[in-house]
């Protein structure tokens, strides 16, 4: 069948292929930017990473795990916190402005348009311009022995915040390897419900903050009960034994042998392309990735991405963000908008003492050619730090010494650091200055008035004129 044969319903303007955050963003953007006909191609049981495996679900553990939960009580709450979601997320779904096609698609070669498979049955849909939103999957690395050990042995995330839970109760030992955002947290989350987790990351643990608080992370990270890191460290190979999985550990020049009970592997998430027979749409893939411009345009000027299939900035916001931009695109006959990423970043990682950081970290700055003034304070020796025996905690405001711009800020240690780095966003966003920040009101006791504190020692250290600093 050619596109010229397919019927008029199934012709669309623009058509998404994924349905979670980045193609409903994507889908939404397109109607609203004038596109007449929009479909989404969205598989039904699985359509939402957030809310199914992904933040929602790690952050409802982790909540019951702070309330004192046990781990069976923590997965049983995941559950109906997670069918909650998702049914509150399909309500809002059928109310949208357009077409939900269920199914999983590829492109057919020309391209004559795109083949949506759905419960055996095949339909031929084509469109004047198409938004690839298809996300993102665990990966696990070849290591020597892994693929030998008894299945349920090696996990990924899903696995465990995931809509199926594999494991009936929390392991005595565990290995997590990886300590990105979902290894700390999904470690720190075991050590609360008591297992004894060891975390290996291949590298320092530093990225993407400033190296003081990679460092401060990391010392936190070692002293939280139940938990040890070996970083850097490397997985060298596994071996199922009598006494659990040995594992053999390259670190610091020698090789330590540590038996655990299971494996969690976090080491990254690789783009869903493998089934989108790119190839036939003439695709550029580079290194497993999707070449695009900054207007998520790929090589085929018909075809768009968004979402964590980009291979970077896998992180909700950027998602939604990238789908409406790609959205947008895909509804005008040329791309006008571009991606900006500098203006979206905002991270958070939720470990025992979670960290956040926004706008530009100082040595980002300075690689931008920025005159760059730092202050960094401890949260510990702070009034309220001092009130609830916060044992680690820094904040670090970084400004432009020429204007007294503020650029960047980060905050490590209080369980509030997630909603405290928001306090930057409206700054950041109104081109806030130091001079600012130090003529606001700001409430005692509290860590936010620890700001005023940075930007006063800014101001006085580097002559910039703040009446009142
Ligand atoms: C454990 C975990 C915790 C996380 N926590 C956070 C957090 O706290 N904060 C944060 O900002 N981010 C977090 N993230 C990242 C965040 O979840 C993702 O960035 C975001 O959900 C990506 O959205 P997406 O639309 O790109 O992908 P998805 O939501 O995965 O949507 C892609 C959809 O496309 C579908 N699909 C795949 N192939 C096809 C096909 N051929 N045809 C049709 N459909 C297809 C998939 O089934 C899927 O439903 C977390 C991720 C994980 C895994
Ligand atoms: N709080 C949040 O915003 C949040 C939470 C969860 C996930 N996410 C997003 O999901 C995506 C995936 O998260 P992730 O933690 O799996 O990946 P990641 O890429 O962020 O981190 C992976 C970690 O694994 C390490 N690593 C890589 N290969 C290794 C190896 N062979 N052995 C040992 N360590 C190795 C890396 O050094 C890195 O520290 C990220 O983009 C992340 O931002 C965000």
């Amino acid at each position: 069948m050619t596109s010229a044969s397919v019927p008029t319903k199934d012709r669309f303007d623009v058509l998404v292929l994924g349905g979670g955050t980045a193609g409903s963003n994507a889908a939404q953007a397109a109607c609203e930017a004038g596109a007449s006909r929009v479909g989404m191609i969205y598989t039904p049981e699985m359509f939402n990473t957030c809310v199914q495996e992904g933040c929602m679900p790690s952050k409802s553990v982790l909540a019951s795990s702070t309330q004192g939960h046990p781990f069976s009580e923590a997965i049983y709450r995941k559950d109906v916190h997670l069918t909650r979601l998702a049914r509150a997320l399909k309500g809002k779904m059928q109310r949208a402005p357009y077409a939900l096609i269920e199914g999983s698609a590829r492109f057919l070669p020309g391209p004559e348009g795109v083949e949506v498979t759905h419960e055996g049955k095949v339909r031929h849909l084509c469109a004047r311009n198409y938004v690839i939103a298809t996300g993102a999957h665990a990966w696990v690395p070849p290591i020597e022995g892994l693929e030998r050990l008894p299945s349920g042995q090696v996990l990924i995330s899903d696995d465990i915040v995931g809509i199926e839970t594999l494991l009936g109760e929390a392991p005595k030992r565990l290995l997590v390897l990886g300590g990105g955002p979902i290894g700390l947290e999904l470690a720190t989350f075991f050590a609360r419900v008591e297992t004894e987790v060891l975390v290996v990351d291949i590298s320092g643990l530093l990225e993407p903050f400033d190296p003081e608080f990679g460092q401060a992370r990391l010392r936190a990270l070692r002293a939280t009960p139940h938990m040890d890191a070996l970083v850097p460290g490397e997985l060298q190979s596994v071996t199922d034994t009598a006494n659990g999985v040995l594992c053999r550990i390259a670190h610091k020049g020698t090789l330590l042998e540590r038996c655990v009970d299971r494996l969690l592997i976090a080491i990254g998430r690789k783009p869903n392309i493998e089934t989108l027979a790119l190839e036939n749409a003439h695709v550029r893939v580079e290194n497993s990735t999707i070449w695009h411009d900054e207007h998520l345009q790929t090589s085929n000027p018909q075809i768009y991405v968004a979402g964590d299939v980009v291979n970077h900035h896998q992180i909700l916001h950027y998602a939604a963000e990238m789908g409406r931009v790609a959205g947008i695109n895909a509804a005008r006959s040329e791309p006008t908008m571009a991606m900006d990423y500098q203006k979206n970043a905002l991270a958070v990682t939720f470990d025992e003492y979670p960290s956040a950081l926004i706008g530009l970290t100082e040595k980002e700055a300075k690689a931008q050619g920025y005159d760059v003034i730092s202050a960094t304070q401890d949260l510990s020796s702070l009034g309220v730090g001092i009130l609830e025996d916060l044992p680690w905690g820094l904040w670090k405001l970084v400004a432009d010494q020429a204007e007294g711009r503020i650029l960047g800020s980060q905050i490590f240690g209080p369980s509030s650091a997630p909603e405290l780095i928001h306090l930057l966003a409206p700054i950041l966003y109104y081109r806030g200055t130091l001079q600012d920040i130090v003529h606001m009101t700001w409430y005692h006791p509290t860590y936010a008035e620890l700001l005023r504190s940075l930007a006063r020692k800014l101001c006085s250290e580097t002559g910039i004129e703040c009446p009142g600093a």
